[in-house]
């Protein structure tokens, strides 16, 4: 059965059948059917990172040394939500990659503050199951194909069952949707024999992690080493992936004036903390509202990243601009749009939905029975849309 001949009436009855065997009325199924179709969340709040830093010769050993504490974030609280693409921007050691990973769970230090996807905590298993984190570098096979490499990696990423004809199919969409038609039979090449480009490495790296259709994307620098036409191809590709329901987060070192017209939201970390968070047509309106307007001709993400930046050439220049950027940092966190940005993280994480107060509110059901009525849930669509 196609699609086209699936009408939604179908899917909810199903769905209905199997909430109905476990008792619940038709309105509440309602309810939760709308919550599980709506807009995806990543909510983070008041989120801290400190990280254990030994200091002085190695020979005095791991015992000797003096132990210092360094804060990398510092009470970080933006949401993102699924339809929109966001860049994490700031400058090299502002805390970029170390949001990517505690957002991850594979951050090494201690953190403090909450990080929610869909209003649950997030977990190691719900960013398996629902995230996909592009690293800074491509680890790829220099000897097979493109469409080999995306071919082999589905084995080992698909579930065991996905059939062979599933697996090719699932592939050649991803070549499709990351622009790789063209290499597709082409070696990926390494520092010996010369493959595809570095763009298309950068791509198939993406690709990569595309293949189970995850909810959330992360990218640490997926644009680092490409010139700017293909870098704005790039994230022209991501945007249109995020625009069909996926969140999609990635940091960026310089972005061109081309890049930022296709960004929805940007963040501006500096040394750890936010100076900005917010739709990207509202940055130049905010930072002039402070009396910093964006000259004529500029590009506003390189200019306001170098204000928020610390210029360590001199002393004067060092207080000067530590003074610009401690500036910055209160004004954003007194800001409206930070306000109202931790109302609405408050309301939608501390508030449980209503969907999961009524599954709450059968006792019988623990925090791992409503894992598995979602699951049921989400099986019993698949099954209505396959044949
Ligand atoms: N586990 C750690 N131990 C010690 N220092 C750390 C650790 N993790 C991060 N840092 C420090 O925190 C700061 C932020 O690092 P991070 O890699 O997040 O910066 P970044 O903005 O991604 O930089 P770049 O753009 O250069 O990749 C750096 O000064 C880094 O040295």
């Amino acid at each position: 059965m196609s699609l086209k001949c699936c009408p939604r009436a179908n899917i909810t009855s199903e769905v209905h059948y199997v909430m109905n065997v476990m008792g619940f009325s038709k309105s509440q199924v309602d309810v939760i059917q709308q919550e599980l179709d709506e807009t995806k969340t990543l909510s983070l709040h008041r989120v801290s990172y400190v990280v254990k830093q030994g200091a002085g010769p190695w020979w005095k050993g791991v015992c000797l040394r003096p132990e210092i504490y360094k804060t990398v974030l510092s009470n970080i609280t933006m949401q993102l939500k699924s339809g929109q693409i966001t860049a994490l921007l700031g400058n090299s050691g502002s805390g970029k990659t170390s949001l990517l990973d505690v957002i991850s769970c594979r951050s090494s230090g201690s953190v403090t503050g909450k990080v929610y996807y869909n209003n649950y905590e997030v977990t190691k298993t719900i960013i398996q199951d629902h995230a996909s984190y592009v690293m800074q570098a491509d680890r790829l096979l220099p000897n097979l194909t493109v469409r080999e490499t995306l071919l082999y990696t589905s084995r080992l990423k698909l579930p065991g069952n996905t059939s062979y004809s599933d697996i090719k199919e699932k592939v050649q969409t991803v070549i499709m949707e990351m622009g790789l038609k063209n290499v597709a039979d082409s070696r990926v090449g390494g520092q010996i024999f010369r493959g595809i480009s570095g763009g298309e490495r950068r791509r198939v790296t993406i690709a990569i992690q595309l293949l189970q259709n995850p909810d959330m994307v992360l990218l640490d620098e997926p644009t680092s080493g490409l010139d700017s036409h293909t870098a704005r191809h790039l994230v022209k590709s991501l945007a249109d992936m995020a625009h069909k329901g996926k969140i999609v987060l990635l940091t960026i070192h310089q972005p061109s004036s081309d890049i930022f017209k296709l960004l929805d939201q940007v963040a501006i970390l500096t040394s750890g903390e936010l100076s900005f968070c917010g739709g990207a047509s509202e940055l130049v309106p905010y930072f002039s509202r402070l009396g910093y307007p964006c000259p004529h001709y500029m590009n506003p993400m390189d200019h306001y990243i170098d204000l928020s930046s610390i210029d360590r050439r001199d002393k004067d220049l060092e207080v000067k601009t530590t003074e610009r950027q401690q500036l910055f940092i209160r004004s954003f966190i007194a800001s409206d749009i930070n306000i109202e940005a931790e109302q609405i993280v408050i309301e939608d994480t501390l508030q449980p939905s209503r969907g999961r107060q009524l599954l709450s509110n059968k006792r019988t059901l623990g925090p791992s029975h409503l894992r598995v009525v979602y699951t049921i849930i989400r099986y019993a669509k698949i099954i209505v849309l396959a044949e």
